[in-house]
């Protein structure tokens, strides 16, 4: 029960909301599974739950079961499971309005009583910033000893003045950092697939290299990644995207860093 049979566990954060962090989440986990791993996605976003929708199994349970909560497989294989609140809210269109105290024994019942047995990977989206979430996932993991965090930003200055604080909250409660993506890097052209830049490119690398963290790499803006992700059942059809070979490239630097 619990995290126990978990081999690497890892975190992924951003300085703040909207940057992709729950779509970089997917697609990681989809490309670790791709690659012969059994995985596990937590969503501690309590605020804004978005990965049942983004792997579209929104109108599946969490069961209870004498060993936990069950995780919602993706398919049969049951190579990939994912918990997270969404699951749990009766209305999913009623905004959650928790204070600290709730959403802290929400995540300490995530922590301890879901029934993930073995695993390769356990991937925790978390909400935007330095959070109640944070804390208490930072606090609850301390004997679990995550692997680390990986860090989602977008090239432009004011994401990455974000990022400096997330990496100081990470110092400060003792998670590593295994590496950094810039997602929304340029935009591939739905007509001719010729990537754009929009912003300026590069703050990433820069940022990455400035204090000494790995760079994973570059995720363009891919408009038919939302048209994939909104028809089909994303689990199926992810192969499909321009962005499966970037996040292939992600996924060899995620399994470095963690095998160190
Ligand atoms: N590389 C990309 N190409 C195309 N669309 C993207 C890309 N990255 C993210 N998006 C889209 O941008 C929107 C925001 O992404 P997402 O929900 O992953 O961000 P987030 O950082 O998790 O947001 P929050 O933490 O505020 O919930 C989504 O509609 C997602 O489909
Ligand atoms: S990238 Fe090429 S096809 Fe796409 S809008 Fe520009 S000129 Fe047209």
């Amino acid at each position: 029960m619990g995290m126990e049979g978990i081999k690497h566990i890892v975190l992924v954060l951003s300085g703040k909301g909207g940057v992709g962090k729950s779509t970089v989440t997917t697609q990681l986990a989809l490309s670790l599974v791709d690659s012969g791993h059994k995985v596990g996605v937590l969503d501690i976003d309590l605020t804004g739950p978005s990965l049942p929708e983004m792997f579209g199994i929104q109108n599946s349970q969490i069961h209870q079961s004498s060993a936990g909560w069950i995780p919602v497989y993706t398919d049969s294989t049951q190579n990939l499971g994912v918990v997270s609140l969404g699951f749990l809210l009766t209305n999913k269109d009623d905004p959650v309005i928790w204070r600290g105290p709730k959403k802290n024994s929400m995540i300490k019942q995530f922590v301890n009583d879901i029934a993930w047995g073995e695993l390769d990977y356990l991937l925790i989206d978390t909400p935007p910033g330095t959070s109640d979430e944070h804390i208490s996932i930072a606090g609850y993991l301390k004997e679990h000893e995550p692997d680390g965090a990986v860090i989602v930003t977008t090239p432009q200055g004011i994401s990455l003045i974000d990022v400096r604080r997330e990496i100081n909250f990470c110092k400060k409660v003792g998670i590593p950092i295994l590496g950094l993506v810039e997602n929304m890097s340029g935009f591939i052209c739905p007509h001719c697939e010729e990537c754009t830049a929009l912003f300026s490119t590069g703050g990433g690398e820069q940022l990455a290299n400035d204090l000494g963290i790995e760079f994973y790499g570059r995720v363009p803006i891919d408009p038919s990644l939302t048209s994939l992700m909104e028809k089909e059942k994303f689990s199926d059809s992810f192969r499909k995207s321009n962005l499966y070979s970037k996040f292939q490239d992600i996924v060899l630097h995620l399994k470095n860093s963690t095998n160190k």
